[in-house]
């Protein structure tokens, strides 16, 4: 029976994954998963994640465990962002590799390629430029991720893997008003305005970026896909140094553009207006996701239902959204 230990499982990404698995599991499939909270198991602490992989020994592992946030709380704390991440990392890959682990899957993030990269962004595209700087420590331990993995693989004959999600939303989505992502915040914001008689929301920017949007049940999807894959798969697929894969809808919309939407699925038909002196980070990232889909995997989940069944959610979770 194969034993898998996903990280981060009260994340929004972590959480969609073991969802999947575990309807997998009440379908008749025979597997053992292993879940700890931060507060069980810090892991950014390398004597407690050596302890907790040799005591378990999976035979999986699946880092989705990281210090996330959007594009402010990247630019307020960018120690904690690089600092974590990194240690993160390193403890989960190494001592899974200690504890003899054959497969691993990481996640990274969009954020890895250069500022000013041809679109949509390929994954040799990596190390080609210069970062967006309002998340360049976050992205510089993400590409170590990518690293890691890889190096682990060359040198140890390891099969570990690493996906590269681009901006994520759904249930269990992070709402807080200044640190998550552009979506869950609008959603709240929308809907606040709504509730309060506000007539006006204020959105960061000027609304012209553009963004990739992938619900976290796609995500959740491909993540097991891609873990899924027999090794000669995987490899044939890859490159020992461009082991990464994209994984995204494969088309965007701009910041104005899903203002709008929020708007509408909140109700809210007040004025939308637009804070320049914050930032837009950058101007697009749209992932090409060519090298999935020769693989076999596609998104499923237009941004209208996903973003009307994420209000849905939110709605129906007004006590324990995370804020
Ligand atoms: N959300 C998005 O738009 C995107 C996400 N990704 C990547 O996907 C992955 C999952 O992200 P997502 O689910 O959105 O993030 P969340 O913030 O929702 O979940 C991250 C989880 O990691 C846990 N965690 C953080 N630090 C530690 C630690 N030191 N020890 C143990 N657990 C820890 C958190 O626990 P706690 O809350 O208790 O700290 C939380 O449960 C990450 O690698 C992220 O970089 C990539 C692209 C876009
Ligand atoms: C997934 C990705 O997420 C981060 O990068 P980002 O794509 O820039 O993410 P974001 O969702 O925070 O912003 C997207 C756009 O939206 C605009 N925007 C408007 N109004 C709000 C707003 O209210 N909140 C936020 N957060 N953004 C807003 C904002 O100004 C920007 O133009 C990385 O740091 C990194 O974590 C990463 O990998």
């Amino acid at each position: 029976m194969r034993k898998i230990y996903i990280s981060g499982h009260r994340g929004m990404v972590g959480g969609a994954i073991l969802r999947r698995l575990q309807a997998r599991m009440n379908a008749g499939e025979a597997l053992t998963l292993i879940t700890r909270t931060h507060a069980e198991l810090d892991l950014t602490n390398q004597a407690a994640v050596r302890d907790f992989m040799q005591a378990e020994k999976p035979d999986m592992v699946i880092l989705a465990a990281a210090k996330v946030g959007g594009i402010l709380a990247n630019s307020t704390y960018p120690a904690d962002f690089i600092y974590e991440n990194l240690m993160i990392e390193c403890n989960v890959i190494h001592q899974a590799f200690a504890a003899g682990v054959t497969r691993l899957l990481q996640l990274g993030s969009s954020c890895i390629y250069p500022k000013a990269v041809p679109q949509p962004m390929r994954e040799d595209a990596l190390l080609t430029g210069v970062l967006e700087p309002t998340n360049e420590p976050y992205a510089v331990a993400k590409i170590a991720g990518i690293k890691l993995c890889e190096s682990y693989n060359r040198q140890h004959g390891t099969d570990y893997r690493s996906v590269m999600p681009t901006n994520l939303y759904g249930p269990g989505d992070n709402f807080h008003p200044q640190n998550s992502h552009v979506l869950p915040a609008l959603i709240r914001r929308f809907h606040e305005a709504v509730q309060n008689g506000t007539e006006e929301v204020v959105i960061w920017g000027t609304g012209t970026p553009l963004r990739e949007f992938l619900h976290v049940d796609d995500m959740a999807a491909a993540s097991l896909f891609v873990l899924d894959l027999p090794k000669d798969v995987y490899e044939a697929n890859t490159e020992p140094m461009l082991s990464h894969i994209n994984v995204g809808s494969g088309s965007d919309v701009t910041i104005a553009e899903l203002a709008r939407m929020v708007a509408k699925v909140t109700g809210f038909t007040g004025r939308i207006s637009y804070d320049s002196t914050k930032p837009d980070g950058t101007m697009r990232k749209l992932m090409d996701v060519s090298r999935l889909a020769a693989m076999g995997w596609t998104s499923g989940i237009g941004l209208q239902d996903g973003l009307a069944g994420t209000y849905r959610w939110f709605l129906d979770h007004q006590n324990d959204i995370r804020h």
